[in-house]
């Protein structure tokens, strides 16, 4: 207050510098006041910036506030509202389950979303369709959604408010857990984004998770990226994931370890899924064979990574139909959390299963397919593997997903990006240029 009080004071004098210049000592003391005014103007602005930075900015290296999050989610809440949550979530076959799909507007979420309403469970939708892609495709996947009769709620995982109150109106027997940050070498960029929603936003939904009555069983994304710099192929459950090559790797395994620690502390069920390079129709545009597929057609030059020894790196390529099969394997044998009342009342199930295709393709042949798919040559730029979280290569030993949850991959790398070209020609050009 007296600090504005003095700005306001030397604010009413005089600009006239040679008018002072008679008067010394007035001067001097007119100079002494002017840079205490002046750095305590400076000091306020400097703290307004680092105040906007660290709570503001969706790129904040902090995970802000969720309650001051809560306040800048769209409204949710009244009847209306309920009506529709409800009738979402409702159970339509015997035997069904209700589900929170976390991350629905997402290109897992839709086809999880759509595949467990298909077979008669109850569906409830959560998204806060950031922006981190084009999210006029979020908004479609949505549309494509609500034909089916799953709502998406719009609000984000660090709402506990709003999360508290999904609990409320309907007792989920499960969630569905894919809201994260996604992408790699998005991480370099945006840093922050990765700890609000993989690590602040999980922590989050496990806590509202652990306190509802009855406690549902959580089936949440994990990530191939966990297995980071390991070279003992193919990539077992039990091999080290103590080198992450990037952030987004990074949060997923912190996610593996959060998830250990509220089921022994809560008793919740709870099952990780290392998904593997998943693509398909409706896909992120964000992945390497979505922006491919987009350069090739647009004559844009596509730069393919190749790792040290000069190999084109490569990846276990899973097909979404596959995936889906997965996740739902893995919510139909989710065992019941034990606790309640955010008590603990006996051991829980705690799992991590590898979701990949059991085929690794080099980068370079999946150009290829793509090339031939869409009848146009790709104007190729092979390049070093840059340092920017990415791995030379990734491949899944299935056998237990295989055992415990019946997964069995059937869709190769060609079959898989035939679909995709399909729907993606279909999408975006309505279907004027028609897949080779
Ligand atoms: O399995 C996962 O856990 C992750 O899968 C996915 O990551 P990635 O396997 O890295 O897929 P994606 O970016 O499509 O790159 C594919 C290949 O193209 C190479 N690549 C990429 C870009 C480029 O310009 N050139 C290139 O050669 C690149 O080096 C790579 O070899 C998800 O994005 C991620 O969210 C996470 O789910």
């Amino acid at each position: 207050m007296s600090q504005l009080k003095q700005m306001s004071h030397l604010d009413n004098i005089p600009p006239t510098p040679g008018k002072f210049k008679m008067e010394k000592p007035y001067f001097q003391r007119i100079r002494w006041h002017s840079s205490l005014a002046k750095l305590t103007f400076w000091s306020l602005v400097f703290l307004g910036v680092i105040f906007i930075f660290f709570f503001r900015s969706p790129s904040s290296p902090l995970p802000a506030d969720p309650s001051r999050r809560s306040l800048r989610t769209s409204s949710w809440g009244g009847s209306d509202w309920e009506k529709k949550v409800r009738s979402s979530a409702r159970v339509r076959s015997r035997n069904g389950v209700s589900v929170l799909v976390t991350g629905a507007a997402g290109f897992v979420g839709t086809h999880v979303s759509a595949a467990l309403k298909r077979r008669g469970d109850g569906v409830l939708g959560l998204d806060n369709f950031n922006d981190y892609y084009d999210t006029s495709l979020k908004r479609a996947r949505q549309a494509l959604l609500e034909r089916t009769g799953v709502y998406i709620v719009d609000g984000d995982i660090n709402d506990s408010a709003l999360l508290r109150k999904l609990f409320e109106v309907v007792p989920f027997t499960h969630v569905m857990h894919l809201a994260a940050q996604a992408g790699v070498r998005y991480a370099m960029e945006n840093p922050g984004s990765y700890v609000h929603s993989n690590i602040a936003g999980f922590v989050n939904l496990l806590e509202v998770c652990k306190s509802a009555n009855p406690q549902p069983a959580i089936v949440w994304a994990s990530s191939s990226s966990v297995y980071g710099l390991n070279t003992k192929v193919p990539f077992s459950e039990s091999d080290r994931t103590d080198q992450p090559a990037s952030l987004y790797a990074a949060t997923k395994k912190a996610g593996e370890e959060i998830a250990h620690t509220y089921n022994h502390i809560y008793g919740l069920s709870l099952t990780g899924l290392r998904f593997f390079t998943v693509y398909g129709p409706w896909g992120r545009p964000d992945m390497a064979y979505f922006f491919f597929t987009r350069d090739i057609l647009n004559g844009k030059r596509i730069s393919i990574f190749e790792s040290a020894n000069h190999d084109s790196v490569a990846r276990d390529f899973t097909y979404i139909d596959d995936i889906v099969r997965g996740c739902l394997g893995a919510l139909d044998t989710a065992e019941k959390s034990t606790g309640s009342g955010g008590k603990k009342r006996g051991p829980a199930q705690l799992r991590v299963f590898n979701l990949g295709n059991t085929s690794p393709v080099p980068v370079t042949d999946l150009v290829s397919i793509l090339e031939r798919l869409l009848k146009t040559k790709a104007k190729r730029n092979i390049m070093k593997l840059p340092r920017n979280g990415d791995v030379p290569f990734t491949h899944a030993n299935i056998s237990f997903a295989q055992t415990e949850l019946g997964y069995k991959p059937t869709t190769d790398l060609q079959t898989g990006l035939k679909k995709f070209v399909r729907w993606y020609l279909n999408y975006y050009t309505g279907g004027k240029r028609a897949v080779q």
